[in-house]
Order: C-alpha cells, then structure tokens, then sequence
C-alpha cells in the first residue's frame, strides 16, 4: 500500500549549515503526528520543505507516492497539504469572513489580492459558503463581522486554523500552535485539533509544549540537531533514553 506522507531522506543545507539531514518518516492517514526536538533541531526547517516554502536541498516529500518537494506552496496547498505559520498571519484590517475567504483561494492563487479581486460572481459564492462552513467549524460564525485584529489571542489562533480548514485540506501542518496561550486556551486549541481529526484530516504538528504533544499526538517523531533521532508513541517517546539525552543536553525536559 502507498503511504500517505512520507519524508524521505530529506536534505537542507543552508551554506555549510545543514539544518536537516537525511531525515525520513512516515505520517499515517488520519492521525495527529508530533515533531519534537530541542531548539534548532530543524523542525521548522522541515516544515518549511514540507510545505512547500523551501525546496529541499536532497530528498522527497512524497504525498500518496507522488513527489511534491520542490513544489510552490499554492501547489502544494493544491494536493490537500497547508500549514499555519508560527506567528500569526492574518490580515488584521480584514473582517473574519474575508480572512477565511482568502482562505478558501489559497490552493489556486499564488498572489493572495489577485484572489480578493479577480473573483466573479459564482466563485465568491461557492467560497463564502465554504468559509462560512470552516467559521462556523471553529465556532466563529458569531464574530464573521469583526476586524481580525480586534480578535482575543485565543480566536486569532483559531481563525489561523479555519483559514487553513477553508481550503478544504487533507493535511495540516500546525508550527507552534500552543505558544503564548492560557491553559484555557491551551485546552481549546486541543479540542479544536481532535475535532480536526475526528473529520479525517491528518495533523503534523511542530510544538514545544510537551503536556499538549503528549495529550495529543498519535505518533511522534523527535529529532536532534537535524537527523532523525527517536519514533513512537507518547509513552514510548517520553520513556526513550536518546530523547531524554537530547532534552537534558538542550537544558529542556520531556513531560
Ligand atoms: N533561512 C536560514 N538560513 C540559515 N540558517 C537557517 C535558516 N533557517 C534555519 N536555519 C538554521 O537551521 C537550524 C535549524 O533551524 P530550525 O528553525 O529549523 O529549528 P527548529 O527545530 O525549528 O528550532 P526552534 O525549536 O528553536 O524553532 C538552526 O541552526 C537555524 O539557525
């Protein structure tokens, strides 16, 4: 059988720096997958491949079998895999409606204003249904008329999300999803991941916050200054001798 994701040898170097190296894993359809490791490991370095942001220097990301490293974002976003970045990009002058309606374009337009714009009738219709769907998913539809910036911390990060879910994804790539949360936040936010999950999309997850992987993954991949280092589940993970080295070693400890 064909795996879903799969990074396979994968390869960035930036100059003499290589931020990953040969790193290979599998994400199974349908689950919440982990990626850990202490600072610098390359976590965001891979993502970024992943997505589409950077071209790998070596390796493959294949999706089905079909290789898609190299692609550009929009196609990448195209073949059901989108990510949310570390920091919030939202469009804070735009409403929330519009915000999940660029949302809804990401997979076709490269250029986010020729998506607002170059929009006919049919089209706006079609994708104003599909975010309201993605709005009301997250729990926003009482707020589609709200500046985006005006938004709590917590519905700003949820917004993030409905963005990426408009675009009618198969993966989502989360990059620090808990950072500068509450513990209420934390927990909605979690919630949120398992209601993404429960409708069949796969979540790839780069965090710190070791209580909410645990909570949360079904599988986790840790890596130490750019290789591939441990797999498994939370328990075996937490329990793993390189991971806890690797952890102390960086003077972070694994929940
Ligand atoms: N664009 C870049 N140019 C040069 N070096 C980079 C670039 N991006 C990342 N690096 C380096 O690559 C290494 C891996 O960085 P990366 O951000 O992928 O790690 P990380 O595991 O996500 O770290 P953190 O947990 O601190 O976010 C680091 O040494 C970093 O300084």
């Amino acid at each position: 059988m064909t795996n879903f994701l799969e990074v396979k040898d994968l390869t960035m170097r930036f100059g003499g720096l290589t931020a990953v190296d040969n790193l290979s894993f599998k994400v199974e359809h349908g689950t919440i997958h982990g990626l850990i490791g202490p600072n610098g490991a390359g976590k965001t370095t891979t993502f970024n491949m992943i997505s589409g942001f950077y071209k790998p220097t070596e390796g493959q990301v294949l999706l089905r079998g079909e290789d898609i490293s190299g692609l550009k974002m929009h196609e990448v976003a195209r073949r059901g895999v989108v990510r949310t970045f570390q920091h919030s990009t939202l469009f804070a002058e735009l409403t929330v409606l519009e915000n999940a309606l660029v949302g809804t374009h990401m997979p076709f337009r490269p250029n986010i204003f020729a998506a607002i714009i170059g929009w006919d009738a049919e089209d706006r219709h079609g994708a104003e249904a599909r975010a309201r769907e993605a709005l009301e998913f997250f729990g926003l539809d009482g707020l589609l008329s709200e500046r985006a910036g005006d938004l709590s911390h917590g519905h700003q990060r949820a917004l993030g999300m409905a963005v990426a879910y408009a675009s009618h994804p198969d993966v989502i790539l989360l990059d620090e999803p808990f950072t500068g949360m509450n513990p209420e936040e934390t927990r909605q936010m979690m919630d949120l991941m398992e209601r993404l999950k429960a409708d069949g999309i796969t979540i790839l997850i780069v965090e710190h916050d070791m209580q909410a992987i645990m909570g949360l993954c079904d599988n986790i991949t840790c890596m130490s200054f750019g290789k591939f280092l441990a797999e498994g589940g939370p328990k075996e993970i937490r329990n793993h001798p390189a991971v806890i080295e690797a952890y102390l070693g960086g003077a972070r400890h694994v929940a």
